[in-house]
């Protein structure tokens, strides 16, 4: 297994603030790796102590067998960070170009904009696109000088359902050829629709690393709410929150839930069971690894 990119303990403080603590992670050749987290979890710092943009306060980062800083190292590497700006007077074939001389490798420009669905806007001036066309072709930049590992930052916010799904296309071409790809994003669904590998990040540490099916598993909980009086201890709750008479409970396993509540004969009302919010789901995580289970 060829590994294009790894932390080794890597902690990054700004000021007060440890953004990340204590991070080991390898990024595998052809992986197409998904870092999930909410706001604030750590993620555009980990992308930047890839790329080179930040160095850690302690611990190590390799970047294809070399410093992030190195320039030929960062030859290898694409990157769309989480805000971009491109000069706007020029056209977007232009722009491609332009950033594809820096390389020695480069894509295809009509090739590069088809990929990302903005093969119609060749001639248009950058000034005259969309949001949506904008940040679609920041991204298919990161892939204008033939990269073998690709960093996006947030790619798809403020992307409409077809915008989106084009960009997907995009890194899923890039990635059906060997290129390995991470992406941070606080939508599971996104993260869901690309990758094979999850990085669960949160409070700036590592809080799952598995397949995306395996989270899932581990996300795939519940809300139960209910009116009751006092509630006995029920299994398989992870987080339960109470406010008068209404209990918010935090589930994998709501159907064991609500046959254990029977059981305990407790009188109960205004039973809702509903889907778990990614907010949810992290509190799910947390709350095992706070729980050392
Ligand atoms: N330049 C900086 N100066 C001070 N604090 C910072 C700086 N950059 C990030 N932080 C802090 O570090 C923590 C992690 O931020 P980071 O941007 O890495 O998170 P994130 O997971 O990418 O969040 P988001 O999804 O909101 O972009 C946050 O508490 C943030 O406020």
């Amino acid at each position: 297994m060829t590994v294009l990119a790894r932390t080794v303990e890597v902690t990054r403080r700004y000021g007060e603030v440890t953004a990340l603590d204590d991070v080991s992670m390898e990024i595998p050749s052809g992986q197409l790796v998904g870092l999930l987290g909410p706001n604030g979890a750590g993620k555009s710092t980990l992308v930047n102590l890839f790329v080179g943009l930040r160095r850690p306060t302690k611990g190590v980062v390799e970047l294809l067998g070399g410093a992030p800083s190195d320039p030929r190292v960062r030859q290898g590497m694409g990157v769309t960070p989480q805000e971009t700006g491109l000069p706007e007077a020029l056209r977007v074939g232009e722009i491609v170009d332009f950033v594809a001389s820096h390389f020695p490798e480069r894509a295809g420009r009509q090739e590069l904009l088809a990929r990302f669905g903005l093969d119609d806007l060749a001639r248009r001036q950058v000034g005259g696109l969309s949001g949506g066309q904008k940040r679609r072709l920041a991204v298919a930049l990161a892939f204008a000088g033939k990269p073998r590992i690709v960093f996006l930052d947030e790619p798809t916010t403020g992307l409409d359902v077809e915008a989106r799904r084009s960009l997907w296309e995009g890194v899923r071409a890039f990635h059906a050829e060997g290129g390995t790809v991470v992406l941070t994003s606080h939508y599971l669904e996104e993260v869901e629709a690309l990758a094979e590998r999850v990085v669960v990040i949160g409070k700036g540490r590592v809080l799952a690393d598995d397949t995306m099916q395996a989270v899932r598993g581990m996300v795939g909980v519940r809300r139960v709410s209910l009116s009751a009086a006092d509630l006995p201890d029920l299994p398989g709750v992870v987080s339960a929150e109470r406010v008068d008479d209404r209990h918010e409970l935090l589930t994998s396993d709501s159907d064991r839930l609500v046959l254990d509540l029977v059981a305990s004969g407790v009188p109960f009302s205004g039973l809702e069971i509903s889907p778990a919010t990614l907010e949810d789901a992290f509190l799910a995580i947390t709350s095992k690894e706070t729980a050392g289970v």
